[in-house]
């Protein structure tokens, strides 16, 4: 296995340029892909998860062509017409591509298969399949129920009244959204359960009204989307800079000395990860906003109790802050952090500990007390890009770590320990 020392970092400081997104980037191809016209996106993420979201589209007779870096891609629509793929649709890790495409192609007349990687077989599907089974769809569980992998033997859908459960990923709702203009009559769509990571919904409703559709949200309760709409392309779509991948550079500026210009959020972001940066000015960290970046600064830190429910990725990092905060940080309501790349609740538990953190790990949150002294040791990443990230904030706070298999940042951030490298001072 792969290991990456980190050395001791004393200062970060200078500029750096987010990648794009990974939630607008995966909705925005998909809906560039089922629109009528073509789309220029630019600012795409160039990464695992968006791969396999482009590799499908592929396989479905989508012509996308991608420039030198990757990071335009000109997409000519199908208008709704995806071929039969004739193989089977491999989707990585990647939830959002896996739970948007299962709800798309369950609408989409032809044979599609369905899987992923291990842990994917992990990750729960089966409140998105029991909404899509409630409106006629034909989906099968190939091996275990609730789970991938799946086989859709997709139809035309009508549409109509359905429940989904909200309590345990929004990308179920996300993924009916986004397939409910294809059904040939409305769909009203009621959320049981409480519905989590509610600011990922707005992506969503943004991203499609961008694409000419419109949903009513009835205050998260309940949302309908009039049936037999097309998809238009808006010519030309810009993604905007990945808030989850901003966290680790607020969190690097604020434990570390220098200043960081973080470009590509700010406060038009249209993410809900951008509360991240409001989550570090309370724990002290001093943040210049503008319409479209960030500039962070080093502040006296001191740990806090959070609801992180609308910010799951962004609040790992807060779990590497706290080692470096005076007195103990919560990071409450987070139970699905255990369906995510790994059992995030257990995983990141387990390394605190490893660094000297004194840890209680509950069933929906984590509470950290920071150590007197970090001990050098070997973290493991559990095939988990923001575990290798976060834990990236122990060399900026001055002490050296090694990570194991670094390389799976690759899922969002491939670039991620060169841009650190580049604002790093030892
Ligand atoms: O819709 C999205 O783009 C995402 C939604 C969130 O998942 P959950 O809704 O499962 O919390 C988030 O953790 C994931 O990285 C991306
Ligand atoms: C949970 C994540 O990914 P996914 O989109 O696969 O759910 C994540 O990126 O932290």
């Amino acid at each position: 296995m792969e290991q990456l020392t980190l050395k001791p970092i004393s200062k970060v400081s200078g500029s750096i340029t987010l990648p794009g997104s990974k939630s607008l980037s995966n909705r925005i191809l998909l809906l560039a892909a089922l629109a009528e016209g073509t789309t220029e996106v630019h600012n795409l993420l160039d990464s695992d998860d968006i791969r396999h979201m482009l590799g499908a589209l592929a396989q479905m007779g989508v012509s996308v062509t991608l420039n030198a870096d990757k990071t335009v891609a000109t997409v000519h629509g199908c208008a709704g017409q995806l071929k039969t793929p004739e193989e089977v649709l491999f989707l990585g890790n990647a939830g959002t591509a896996y739970r948007p495409l299962t709800a798309v192609l369950a609408a989409t007349p032809g044979r599609f298969e369905l899987i992923g990687e291990p842990r994917m077989e992990e990750r729960p599907i089966g409140h998105l399949v029991d909404a899509m089974t409630t409106l006629g769809a034909n989906i099968q569980y190939l091996k275990s129920t609730d789970y991938p992998p799946l086989l859709i033997e997709g139809k035309k859908i009508t549409g109509g009244q359905v429940d989904i459960d909200g309590s345990i990923s929004s990308q179920f709702l996300t993924a009916l959204l986004m397939a409910a203009p294809l059904f040939t009559g409305d769909t009203h769509i009621r959320i049981k359960g409480e519905l989590v990571s509610k600011p990922y919904i707005d992506i969503t409703i943004g991203v499609m009204a961008q694409f000419g559709v419109e949903v009513v949200n009835d205050n998260y309760q309940s949302f309908t989307v009039k049936g037999l709409q097309q998809y238009k392309s808006p010519d030309r779509i810009m993604v905007e800079g990945d808030a989850s991948s901003a966290s680790y550079f607020i969190a690097a500026a604020a434990i570390s000395g220098g200043e960081i210009e973080i470009n590509g959020v700010g406060k038009q972001s249209v993410q809900g990860d951008i509360g991240f940066a409001n989550v570090m000015e309370q724990v002290g960290a001093n943040v210049e906003w503008f319409d479209e970046k960030l500039i962070v600064r080093k502040g006296k830190l001191t740990g806090v109790d959070i609801d992180a429910n609308a910010i799951p990725d962004a609040a790992m990092t807060l779990a590497t802050v706290a080692l470096f905060a005076k007195g103990p940080t919560a990071i409450r309501n987070i139970y699905n952090w255990r369906v995510k790349e790994t059992d995030r609740l257990a995983a990141m538990a387990t390394e605190l500990r490893k660094v000297g953190a004194q840890v209680t790990e509950g069933h929906d949150f984590i509470e950290i007390n920071p150590p007197t002294t970090i001990k050098l040791t070997d973290i493991d990443t559990y095939n988990d890009h923001r575990i290798a990230m976060c834990f990236a904030m122990v060399a900026v706070g001055g002490h050296e770590i090694i990570i194991n298999d670094p390389g799976c940042t690759a899922k969002t951030f491939p670039t991620f320990f060169n841009v650190l490298e580049s604002i790093s001072t030892y």
